[in-house]
């Protein structure tokens, strides 16, 4: 498990800008999902940004397709699972996992900001190990954009409602969370996050 871990530093070492983008392993090449990907990443990818994923179908292929198409380093963190998975065909650098755990810490440390676009458990499972360290301030300046209005805006209301007005987070911890559709907003979104991340380590 340390030796995972150590692997994973060793073959990200040099990845100074990059975006870790989630969603679902299930919405085939045909999917709005994918192609919401793709285009988000590919606009990532125009911005200087490598992109990070799970390296497996479906958003994840979408999003390395995109990083492809704007020539941006594609990086899949795969993971061992029950029924075999190839990684897909659009990872140009692939790192494997036996640990989850392990490969969260890839997804945040090597990452200036996470990008969701829509799933199921993995990606909820995801977008909330992000705000709980924001919320923690184990990252800080870290953006979280959601990425496609109509799935994840009853969630966000809910977060609100439930979670916020009830005080059982404070009102802060939903500031760096932005939801839309545009890929270059995403793009601007991030740009300004990863120049605070840059001007704290006085970098910039
Ligand atoms: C069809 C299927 C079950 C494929 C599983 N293959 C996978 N390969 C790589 N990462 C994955 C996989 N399943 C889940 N994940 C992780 O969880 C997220 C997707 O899970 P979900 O479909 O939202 O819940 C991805 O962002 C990814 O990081």
């Amino acid at each position: 498990m340390a030796a995972e871990l150590e692997n994973g530093f060793a073959e990200l070492r040099g990845v100074v800008k990059a975006v870790s983008v989630f969603g679902s392993a299930r919405t085939g090449p045909a999917s709005a999902e994918y192609a919401g990907g793709r285009a988000v990443a590919e606009a990532l990818g125009h911005a200087g940004f490598a992109v990070i994923t799970g390296g497996g179908p479906g958003v994840m292929e979408g999003a390395n397709r995109g990083a492809r198409d704007a020539n941006a380093l594609s990086i899949g963190l795969t993971i061992e699972l029950p029924h075999e998975q190839e990684t897909n065909e659009h990872v140009d650098r692939a790192v494997h996992f036996d640990y989850f755990f392990a490969r969260k810490v890839m997804f945040v440390r090597y990452a200036a900001a996470f990008v969701a676009l829509p799933g199921g458990f993995g990606t909820l499972d995801e977008l909330f190990e992000a705000l709980t360290l924001i919320q923690t301030e184990k990252i800080k300046n870290f953006p979280v954009v959601l990425v496609g209005t109509e799935y994840w805006s009853g969630l966000l209301e809910w977060l609100r409602v439930q979670l916020r007005d009830e005080g059982l987070i404070s009102p802060m911890d939903l500031d760096l969370v932005h939801l839309t559709d545009e890929p270059d907003e995403v793009v601007d979104i991030v740009v300004r996050g990863h120049q605070a991340q840059l001007a704290t380590l006085g970098l910039s």
